[in-house]
């Protein structure tokens, strides 16, 4: 069994593949695009993404992808508390470049104006890249925003620990794949993920969609919009409820009464949701 995921070595989501997959072919690809796409030309059986984080919000990327250009579903959730450091080179030189993932730049703003407020900080595709890079760039003023394993991985000095600005700072990831897979992980619960695209001509479209959760006393988790890149102002949700014993029949009506109402419904995933512990 091979699983697609975005690496070098060292980003979350291959911490996150070794914890789920540890005796199965793991493929590190360079961005969520491969990966979503090598799963979508049968390259591999399941796919990891990162879909969203606590303090940043979601991986647009991921989801847009998905949505935009892939019928994959989702098999499976897995959390990951997320503890981000500041890997470099023992130097006394001033550091004028910071890199990582935008995600992780995003849950460590505040720690880095506070502590280096003339560094500027540059985008990589992951945070093991960002990591990379700084390796092999031993003689710049440059650090990279990446985990323990990066630092290892890459023999780099934590210059910084903890550095993230949450102390619950936690990322989600979806798996992609035909199959539904048990994991020896343990679970917290159990997920239905829609995209929902709605009527035009519909008043209080958004309104009545949802509420045919509400009034089941169906509890949702998650609710986003993003564009459906036709016009201005149009846009798709993306929603999650949770699937549980007496959950499990009223979302199925729910989906019909959705139906019934004019609304495009495509159901993303039914999952359990893992938790893998802190890297
Ligand atoms: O760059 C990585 O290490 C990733 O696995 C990607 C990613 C993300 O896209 O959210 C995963 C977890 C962290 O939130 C930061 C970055």
């Amino acid at each position: 069994m091979k699983v697609a995921y975005l690496g070098p070595r060292g980003s979350f989501c291959s911490v996150v593949a070794e914890y789920a997959f540890p005796t199965d072919k793991r493929c590190a690809y360079d961005s969520i695009i491969e990966v979503i796409e090598a799963y979508e030309q049968a390259c591999c059986d399941f796919a990891l993404i990162p879909i969203e984080n606590s303090t940043e919000g979601s991986v647009t990327m991921s989801i847009d992808k998905l949505f935009h250009d892939s019928k994959a579903d989702v098999v499976g959730e897995f959390t990951l508390p997320i503890s981000q450091n500041l890997l470099g080179h023992a130097s006394e030189q001033p550091l004028e470049l910071i890199y990582s993932h935008p995600q992780a730049l995003a849950q460590t703003r505040n720690y880095l104006r506070a502590h280096y407020p003339y560094a500027q900080v540059q985008v990589m595709p992951s945070t093991s890249a960002a990591a990379e890079f700084v390796q092999q760039h031993p003689e710049r003023p440059i650090a990279a925003v990446a985990n323990y394993q990066a630092a290892e991985m890459f023999d780099l000095e934590i210059l910084a620990e903890n550095i993230q600005d949450s102390a619950q700072n936690t990322t989600r990831f979806w798996l992609l794949g035909k199959d539904k897979q048990r994991f020896d992980l343990p679970v917290q619960g159990q997920k239905v993920s829609l995209a929902l695209t709605l009527p035009h001509n519909l008043p209080g479209a958004l309104h009545k969609a949802i509420s045919v959760f509400a009034w089941r006393d169906i509890d949702m988790t998650k609710i986003e919009s993003r564009p459906l890149k036709t016009q201005l102002g149009q846009y798709f949700f993306v929603i999650d409820v949770v699937n549980n014993k007496e959950n499990r029949s009223k979302i199925s009506f729910a989906i019909e009464e959705l139906v019934t109402l004019g609304v495009q419904v495509r159901v993303l995933g039914d999952y359990l949701v893992y938790a893998v512990d802190e890297v």
